[in-house]
């Protein structure tokens, strides 16, 4: 079996509609993305959670896939007919049947955080097997060991886990941190997420891991001071959660922080100052981590 891709140069004022009026009138699939994307005037666009970003790339790619029978100029004439805009400019390519699962698992090699611990993907054998080795796989959830943002957090844990600590892992996604916790020594952790998908996403992974998991929604989540707390979720939620999360660290305790854009450290970290003696902020890809210990 086959597919044929358009590949469509579309004004991004109209990209988003052209592409749902693609899937109207046939089309099996429509995304976009920026036209520029691996050129050095790539546009990242962030977004924070529970915040729609309404903005899209000055030039757009939407790229929409088509059975192999599918008249696809007549379907792409009859999608700008019904947005009111001339046909716009279009390539049109096979895409044949591939082995989807092994090209998808070609794209995730074991990650190497430090010398003694690696992710590694269940369907690759580990690089050091004396190592300790989590075994996680992408899934719904974020976290697999590749963003900036997670590797933060776990050379943290990797540098400060010492054996016994209790650790709070808020905005647990796949459970990445809490179950790499628990294989550098740490006595108990608890999991949290808002989202059930990432709950059980982490009770599976902790399973695969052969470590307890105490993972639930934040409604789950009982009074009590931890020895460390890590949150890695973005900046607009760590703004609104710090006197939760300050409450759950015990004086003397750690908070590791990290889904905040380089530019906002000095803010976060001010911030965060009200509870913690703050450690100067760790940069990775535009990304920060903060930690800080909390005072009596
Ligand atoms: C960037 S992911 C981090 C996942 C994982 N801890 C890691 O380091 O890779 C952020 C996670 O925080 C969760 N999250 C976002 N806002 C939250 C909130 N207010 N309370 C709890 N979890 C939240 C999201 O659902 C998501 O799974």
């Amino acid at each position: 079996m086959a597919w044929l891709q358009a590949t469509i140069h579309a004004d991004s004022a109209i990209a988003e509609q052209l592409a749902d009026v693609l899937m109207d009138v046939g089309a099996l699939s429509a995304t976009i993305e920026d036209a520029l994307a691996g050129t050095a005037d790539e546009q990242p666009i962030f977004g924070e959670p529970g915040e729609p970003v309404d903005q899209l790339w000055s030039h757009s790619l939407i790229n929409a896939l088509f059975a192999e029978d599918a008249d696809v100029d007549l379907m792409i004439a009859a999608a700008a007919n019904q947005c009111r805009i001339a046909v716009p400019g279009y390539e049109v390519g096979r895409v044949e049947e591939q082995d989807w699962v092994r090209l998808t698992q070609s794209q995730f090699d074991p990650i190497r955080i430090s010398d003694r611990l690696w992710i590694t993907p269940t369907w690759h054998v580990s690089p050091d097997p004396a190592a300790i080795n989590l075994q996680l796989d992408p899934g719904l959830a974020f976290g697999t060991g590749s963003h900036p943002t997670t590797r933060l957090c776990l050379q943290w844990l990797d540098s400060q886990i010492k054996g016994g600590e209790s650790v709070l892992d808020y905005g647990c996604g796949s459970g990445i941190l809490a179950i790499a916790a628990m294989k550098l020594g740490a006595g108990h952790t608890r999991g949290i997420d808002i989202d059930a998908q990432a709950v059980r996403a982490s009770v599976d992974n902790a399973a695969q891991n052969g470590v307890a998991g105490d993972f639930g929604l934040p409604n789950s989540l009982q009074p009590g001071e931890y020895d460390v707390v890590v949150a890695n979720i973005l900046a607009n939620p760590l703004r609104m959660l710090g006197e939760l999360l300050a409450s759950h660290v015990k004086t003397g305790g750690k908070i590791v922080l990290s889904g905040i854009l380089a530019e906002q450290a000095d803010e976060m970290s001010a911030l965060y100052a009200q509870w913690f003696d703050m450690d100067p902020a760790v940069f990775d890809e535009g990304w920060t981590r903060l930690s800080g210990s909390k005072r009596a």
